[in-house]
């Protein structure tokens, strides 16, 4: 009799315990994080990582760390469900993983998903990016009914799309904090897709992973909902809140704010025009949201 494939989530914050649900209405899947949690099949890392497949759902900037000192590869075919790009180096997470996973055995999820709909068991769709399409199909069938999902080659595309969108989210909480109006937050928003398209163009991404679910998709829904965390910065950030205290009140992670630092470095580096991914970055670092309009209107 062949054995039964075993599935684990890792990291057991809002995304990981959203894919853990989601999952667990097909298989028996298995969950850890570093501290001990009430979740049923909840399990130590060990026996995670001993697991045929898993989820990778630790926050990007943890990802380095947590793979030096956790991640043993043993054929285990990984879909990593984070979205950010590492600020101290401004690698993108397919780059971290590479030296831990071969590309043969990892997949990248992206697409709209808000994890507090997902655990509802709301419906939604996701692309899962690998060159591999046999991994697509070793994973799909996990996936239950109310969770379509398509298949891309554009990993790295996803990975731009599903990063820069939380950058833009921020943006986007600002201009409603600011009360600058639809008219403005619509521009920002198009004008926001255009630019993480020509950033994720420098690095190989194609044009149809930021017209579908990974670009538009994510950015629509992160950009216009203060249910994102990132956006909900972006408001605090236009009430003049410190950063500390947003993020101490949020509880949660807000990629944006780690990403527009790595976005920062890497369009100076490769010389690409990314206008409000930079102001992202200067009003995180205490520049005032009014003189960022401004310099946005006269850019
Ligand atoms: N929440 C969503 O709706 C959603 C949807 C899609 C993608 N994501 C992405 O998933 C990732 C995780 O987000 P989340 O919503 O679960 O965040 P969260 O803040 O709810 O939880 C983060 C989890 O990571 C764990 N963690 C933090 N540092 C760690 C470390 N050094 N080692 C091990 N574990 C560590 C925490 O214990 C926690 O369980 C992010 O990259 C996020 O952008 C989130
Ligand atoms: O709450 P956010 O801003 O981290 O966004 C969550 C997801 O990435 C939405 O797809």
């Amino acid at each position: 009799m062949t054995k039964k494939p075993t599935i684990a989530v890792i990291g057991a914050g809002k995304w990981g315990q959203a894919l853990h649900f989601a999952l667990s209405q097909k298989q028996e899947t298995l969950i850890t994080s570093r501290t001990p949690r009430d979740i049923k099949n909840f399990t130590d890392l060990q026996t995670a990582l001993n697991c045929d497949y898993l989820i990778i759902a630790i926050p990007a900037q943890q990802l380095k760390s947590w793979l030096k000192e956790n991640f043993v590869f043993k054929n285990q075919k990984v879909l990593v469900a984070s979205k950010g790009i590492e600020a101290s180096t401004g690698e993108f997470l397919n780059e971290i993983y590479a030296d831990y996973v071969p590309s043969s055995n990892i997949g990248f999820i992206s697409g709209p998903s808000f994890a507090a709909e997902v655990i509802q068991g709301l419906p939604c769709a996701l692309v899962l990016n690998s060159t591999s399409k046999k991994l697509y199909q070793e994973f799909k069938p996990f996936f239950p009914s109310f969770i379509k999902t398509y298949y891309s080659t554009d990993v790295i595309g996803a990975e731009v799309a599903g990063a820069y969108k939380n950058v833009l989210a921020i943006a986007s909480g600002i201009c409603e904090g600011l009360n600058l109006g639809k008219n403005a937050q619509a521009s920002l928003i198009s004008r926001g897709l255009v630019e993480m398209q020509r950033f994720g163009k420098n690095f190989g991404a194609k044009k149809s992973s930021f017209i579908g679910l990974s670009g538009a998709g994510d950015l629509f829904l992160t950009a216009s909902s203060p249910m994102s965390r990132n956006y909900r910065v972006g408001l605090g950030l236009a009430k003049d809140k410190k950063l500390d205290e947003i993020l101490e009140e949020l509880g949660e992670v807000a990629e944006g704010v780690k990403t527009s630092e790595a976005i920062y470095k890497l369009s100076k580096e490769y010389n690409i025009y990314t206008p409000i991914a930079n102001e992202v970055k200067l009003i995180l670092e205490g520049k005032s949201p009014q003189d960022s309009l401004k310099d946005l209107l006269n850019s």
